[in-house]
């Protein structure tokens, strides 16, 4: 693979743009309009900058990555393209519309993958050009920090194509995992039964905010606690999967804690608000009860 082109220059697709052009390939970089991929881009140039800063990366190195990223007004270009990635925004029509638009110009070896966090990959595989050359590969926020990508095969993905996107994502220097196509893969089906549950622990009175997340962070050994994580990841977020996973197995352990549902009605979504269960408006963050 030479070429990758990248469709969503938001958090995650200039996180996958960044890695791949670090690691040697030429991209190319979409998202709605020119304007928009150029902010990722801009977004990119910033983040190389303080890892020069840092010593961690050589401006060379630096100024290499971004020569080989290029922006583009929009899919047409990506027919050259051995492999594309769509990370657009998590909405199963705007995804569609995109393997429509850029399956016209695909070649006909060409690898298509989404790094959706909870639609199915057999049900978008339908809306691709060629479901044997189409899988999940679902990278980590920040990219260039994660070290995992979990790698989602749909009933009728070639073996050919899962070798292939295998091997990219190693080249990356990314451990992979390979999980079926079943609602919330690995990570998410393990931990948001978690997050949900310090979500009923504290609507139950079980203990405060604070407690929950210092007893898990210091007696489990976790970087933060679940109640910090939600707000991490935007508790709208963790309500949205938690429906993927009740929904797509039917099973009542997955049913989302009334609680998160009421902080998601309140729009108190976490740090992208300035409110979650801490209020984050400050030098530090302040549990809210
Ligand atoms: N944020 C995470 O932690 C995370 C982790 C893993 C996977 N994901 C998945 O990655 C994808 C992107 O998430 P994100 O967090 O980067 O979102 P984001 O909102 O930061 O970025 C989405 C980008 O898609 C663009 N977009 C919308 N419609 C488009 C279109 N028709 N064509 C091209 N671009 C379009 C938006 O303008 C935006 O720049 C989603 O599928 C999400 O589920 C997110």
């Amino acid at each position: 693979m030479k070429t990758i082109g990248v469709i969503g220059a938001g958090q995650m697709g200039a996180g996958i743009a960044q890695v791949s052009a670090q690691a040697g390939y030429r991209v190319l970089l979409s998202d709605v309009d020119q304007a928009r991929a150029e902010k990722g881009k801009a977004g990119i140039a910033k983040l190389l900058a303080r890892a020069v800063e840092k010593e961690k990366i050589s401006a060379d190195d630096r100024d290499a990555a971004l020569a080989r990223l290029e922006c583009v007004g929009g899919v047409e270009a990506m027919g050259a393209c051995d492999l594309v990635i769509e990370a657009a925004t998590e909405k199963e029509a705007i995804k569609r519309q995109i393997f429509e638009n850029v399956g016209r110009v695909l070649s006909d070896t060409a690898i298509l993958a989404s790094n959706t966090s909870s639609i199915p990959i057999t049900r978008l595989a339908q809306a691709s050009p060629d479901p044997a050359r189409f899988m999940g590969v679902h990278f980590f926020n920040p990219v260039p920090v994660m070290g995992l990508i979990e790698l989602i095969r749909g009933l009728a993905t070639a073996d050919a194509t899962v070798a292939a996107v295998e091997a990219f994502g190693r080249s990356l220097g990314k451990e992979i995992v390979h999980a079926n196509d079943a609602p919330g893969f690995i990570v998410n089906r393990v931990l948001l039964p978690m997050l949900n549950e310090a979500c009923f622990a504290l609507g139950e009175g079980v203990a405060t905010i604070r407690d929950i997340d210092t007893a898990v962070k210091l007696g489990l050994n976790h970087p933060m606690g679940p109640l910090t994580l939600a707000d991490f990841i935007g508790l709208d977020t963790c309500l949205d999967i938690c429906r993927v996973l009740f929904e797509g197995t039917g099973d009542p352990k997955f049913r989302p804690a009334p609680l998160l549902v009421k902080y998601v009605e309140a729009g108190w979504v976490g740090k992208k608000c300035g409110r979650g269960f801490y209020d984050w408006t400050g030098p530090e963050p302040v549990p809210t009860r």
